[in-house]
This record gives C-alpha cells, sequence and structure tokens, in this order.
C-alpha cells in the first residue's frame, strides 16, 4: 500500500494532525493529511489531491519537500508511507473529512496517539524543522 501524507507546517511552526473517523481501521488515531496513490498518479499528485479532498487546500507540487518515508507492515499488507513537509498552500485548513483537526507544535505531536508507522515520523520531522 503506497501512502502520501504532509507535514503542513504554519507560521508558529504548529504542524496539522487530524483524527481518523469511526468505522475505519486505527480510528480515533490522529494522523497526517493524506491518503493512497492512485494508478497512473504521481506521489505528488495524489498529494494535493487528498490536501484538496480532506481540507479544502490547493497546494503546488514545487511547495511539498520529502522528509520522511515510513515502510511496515500494516495488517495483511505492506505500508509504504511517504512523509512531505508544506509551508505554502493557498486557501484555510477545513476539517472535511476527518473525525477532528488540529494544529499542534512538532513537539507536542511525540504525545498523541497516532499509527504505528508515524511515530517514527515524527522523530525525523523533529530533526528536520
Ligand atoms: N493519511 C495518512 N494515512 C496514514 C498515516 N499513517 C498511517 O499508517 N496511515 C495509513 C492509514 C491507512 O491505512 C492508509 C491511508 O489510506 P486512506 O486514508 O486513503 O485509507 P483509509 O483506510 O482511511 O480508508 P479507505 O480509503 O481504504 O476507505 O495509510 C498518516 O499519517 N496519514
Amino acid at each position: 500500500m503506497f501512502v502520501v501524507a504532509a507535514a503542513l507546517v504554519d507560521q508558529k511552526n504548529n504542524i496539522l494532525v487530524q483524527q481518523r473517523p469511526e468505522g475505519k481501521p486505527m480510528a480515533g488515531l490522529w494522523e497526517f493529511p493524506g491518503g493512497k496513490v492512485e494508478a497512473g498518479e504521481t506521489p505528488e499528485d495524489a498529494l494535493i489531491r487528498e490536501l484538496d479532498e480532506e481540507l479544502g487546500l490547493v497546494v503546488k507540487t514545487k511547495a511539498l519537500s520529502p522528509v520522511a518515508f515510513a515502510s511496515e507492515p500494516l495488517g495483511s499488507k505492506h505500508l509504504l508511507l511517504l512523509l512531505y513537509t508544506c509551508h505554502e498552500w493557498t486557501g484555510q485548513a477545513v476539517n472535511l473529512e476527518a473525525a477532528a483537526m488540529q494544529w499542534l507544535p512538532v513537539q507536542e505531536l511525540k504525545h498523541l496517539d497516532m499509527p504505528p508507522a508515524d511515530q517514527p515520523l515524527v522523530e525525523q520531522l523533529l530533526v528536520a524543522l
């Protein structure tokens, strides 16, 4: 499973996380916005699409910087999760699909309940920002 996600960083250096809705795997856990890459998409195109669908944001390819990845089993599949940082977008983030959304300083992400793949990504984000 090929998944892309973004650490959106605002001017106060806060990061957007959203909570997975009831009824989905890992419901209630906090994650970076993003989702699966569909057939025929580049990873960046997929992330731009997901940020529009989930948050109503318009993001340009050049605003996405690869920062870290995770590779690990997830249920019966194997997850490859690519994390990008993004400091520039158009529009204001509106929670269109998640159970909840919040902006947090990167240090506080360490205390959040996130999927297993995300914990090492948060450590790498801390170093990178
Ligand atoms: N968007 C996102 N997904 C993550 C993160 N960490 C992590 O393990 N994942 C997993 C959860 C899902 O299995 C997959 C993302 O796919 P998705 O959001 O499109 O799919 P989903 O399971 O919510 O729902 P569906 O589309 O299959 O109905 O990647 C993360 O930080 N952000």
